[in-house]
């Protein structure tokens, strides 16, 4: 089995004015190359893992390992951590350190201490595929927080870590921007990124991760290929109470004896075609 890129070990973290630890005997791998989501309810230590695993904050006890080498909190192996895990923040304005566009999305690359032509160039690059090439000298206190949040994505991806975390990255997006976001993930995801996503949008989940995890009180209770959790989805106690994807939902309601041979359809696209086949075979075309 290969070394996982990203490892939680009997991980527990609590934050020092609370009782109570966040995460709580927390164990996951997080494979290279894969598109992963990160499911749980409110309040489930999905940010706080992210945080332990980006290196912002340390555990009270058990390790995180990249590629099986530990993750030590000394300030030149965090910077070297830092530049592994990249980390899409749940509130952008968490995120935006500069006054416009063109210069936050710059400021993490002059930190990489690229060569300038090197950081014009990302820049361009990071600004048109993030359709940000008409608000560059815009000031961030101009922009709606969906800009805001598209400015903080692109200042992370600019950065090109092997891993990125994105924590609840569809919020504020409009249909088409959540669309652009997935284009541009899979595009991300092509190139070689590994990509973890916390969310409640079930729908995204459902259509683009390839694996799920499902946090619960700070534990991971399921982490498997998304396959094999949408397929016991109903019946597993961990995902009642997170709602169910509508294409799943809508699929579950067609004839059982109908698709019981068939692959559930991931896109929408894939649910038409399949229902062209039901109504095909329901009036005995094929
Ligand atoms: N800075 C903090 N100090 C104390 N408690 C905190 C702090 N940040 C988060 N918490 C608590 O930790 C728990 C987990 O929060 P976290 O934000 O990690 O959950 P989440 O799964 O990301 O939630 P959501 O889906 O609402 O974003 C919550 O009970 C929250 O109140």
């Amino acid at each position: 089995m290969s070394v996982p890129l990203l490892e939680f070990r009997h991980v527990w973290f609590r934050y020092p004015n609370t009782l109570t630890p966040v995460l709580q005997d927390c164990s996951v791998a997080l494979g290279a190359g894969r598109k992963t989501a990160l499911l749980g309810l409110n309040g489930s230590g999905k940010s706080t893992l992210f945080y332990v695993a980006a290196g912002l904050y340390r555990c009270d006890r058990g390790e995180v390992y990249w590629q099986g080498q530990r993750l030590v909190h000394q300030p030149a192996a965090l910077r070297q951590w830092r530049q592994r895990v990249g980390l899409g923040f749940q509130d952008p304005e968490q995120q935006l350190v500069a006054a416009t566009v063109a210069e936050d999305i710059s400021y993490g690359l002059c930190n990489l201490d690229l060569p300038t032509p090197e950081i014009e160039a990302r820049l361009e690059q990071t600004l048109r595929e993030f359709e940000l090439l008409e608000l560059a000298d815009c000031p961030l206190h101009h922009l709606s927080l969906g800009q805001k949040r598209r400015v903080a994505l692109a200042g992370v991806m600019a950065l090109a870590p092997p891993l990125l975390l994105l924590d609840e990255p569809t919020t504020y997006l409009d249909h088409t921007q959540t669309e652009h976001l997935r284009a541009v993930l899979d595009r991300i995801h092509a190139a070689g990124t590994t990509i973890v996503i916390a969310t409640h949008d079930l729908d995204f989940a459902y259509c683009w991760a390839d694996w799920i995890i499902i946090l619960a009180d700070g534990h991971v209770v399921v982490s498997d290929c998304s396959d094999v959790v949408f397929d016991q989805w109903q019946t597993q106690a961990s995902s009642q109470c997170l709602g169910i994807p509508t294409l799943l939902n809508l699929w579950l309601s067609l004839p059982p004896s109908w698709r019981r041979q068939r692959q559930p359809p991931r896109t929408v696209a894939e649910f038409s075609h399949a229902l062209g086949d039901l109504f095909r075979d329901l009036l005995g075309h094929r």
